[in-house]
């Protein structure tokens, strides 16, 4: 079968994120447009991938079957602006907060719209996106977004497009409080006296093992972690201050906070445009 033209406006860190998956998958690199503006930027996504780039979105969605939306939220009512995309096309928007009402007021409603949120694990396949499209989308539309997002790891499909503020702030902003988190145990292990090196290893190799562990034996997190957790031992001194100081509402806060930054954003582009 004939492979899908896509083309991406904006090529940043998602949408390379993005391309890498779909070519690790087997997408022909013929079959991707990107529209940059930054040539700098350009220039390097064409010796990286081997795609075309061109410097504004008109000169690459004429033929394109699926428009990626991967600009900031405040740039996209300017990457759009005039914008005339083929009837039928399938736009997969992957901007925290846009909504697909918003979308739909500056495109028209001669394309499909799909609302995603995807994470930069994409870049290994190892990516995790939630999607939601209006009931009534065709089937075909709905089977381009979760082809172009599974070259990018996992997609999971959403009843709500409320929902996807919820996944920005567990999973779309997820892989910074892992690298925070890192940080965090490699400070704390440096204060222990270990070198900055080893502490840093230990750190983020601790992470790696954990998440294959969780990923490999299927065994919910919570066993995993009382399987960790000696009675009477050091495992159990350390959760007691984490739970003491406060680590569950603190995430609560920060994801609450995440979702919320999610609304107001698409509360701010609905009014401006
Ligand atoms: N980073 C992440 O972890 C995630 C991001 N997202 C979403 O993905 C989107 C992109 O984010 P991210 O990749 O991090 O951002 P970037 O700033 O890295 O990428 C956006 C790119 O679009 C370019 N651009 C700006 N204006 C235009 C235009 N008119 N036409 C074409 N390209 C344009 C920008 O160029 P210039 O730099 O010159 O402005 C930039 O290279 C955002 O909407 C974000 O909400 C979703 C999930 C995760
Ligand atoms: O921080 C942001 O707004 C984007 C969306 C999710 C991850 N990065």
């Amino acid at each position: 079968m004939m492979q899908p033209t896509i083309a991406f406006i904006g090529g940043g860190n998602m949408a390379a994120a993005l391309i890498g998956g779909l070519l690790a998958s087997g997408h022909s690199a013929s079959h991707i447009r990107v529209a940059e503006p930054f040539a700098e930027r350009a220039d390097w996504l064409r010796r990286q991938f081997g795609i075309d780039v061109k410097s504004s979105a008109a000169e690459i969605v004429r033929g394109s079957q699926a428009v990626v939306l991967a600009v900031k939220p405040q740039q996209m009512a300017e990457a759009l602006s005039g914008l005339k995309l083929d009837k039928g096309a399938t736009v997969v928007s992957i901007a925290a907060g846009v909504r697909l009402s918003s979308l739909g007021d500056l495109l028209g409603d001669q394309v499909h719209l799909v609302r995603t949120m995807p994470n930069t694990p994409a870049l290994y396949q190892k990516g995790i996106t939630g999607l939601y499209t209006p009931k009534g989308t065709p089937d075909a539309a709905r089977e381009l977004a979760d082809k172009i997002l599974k070259a990018a790891g996992k997609t999971c499909w959403l009843e709500n497009e409320s929902d996807i503020d919820a996944v920005t702030a567990v999973s779309g902003s997820g892989p910074a409080y892992f690298f925070l988190l890192t940080e965090v145990m490699r400070e704390a292990g440096e204060k222990l006296g270990l070198s900055p090196e080893i502490a840093a290893e230990l750190a983020q190799q601790t992470f790696i093992g954990a998440a294959e562990m969780a990923a490999k034996t299927g065994i919910d997190v919570s066993t995993l972690r009382a399987q960790v957790t000696s009675k009477g031992g050091t495992t159990e001194a350390a959760l007691k201050a984490l739970e003491s100081g406060g680590i569950r509402a603190i995430f609560e806060r920060a994801l609450r906070e995440a979702a919320d930054r999610g609304r107001e954003l698409g509360e701010q582009f609905a009014q401006k445009n």
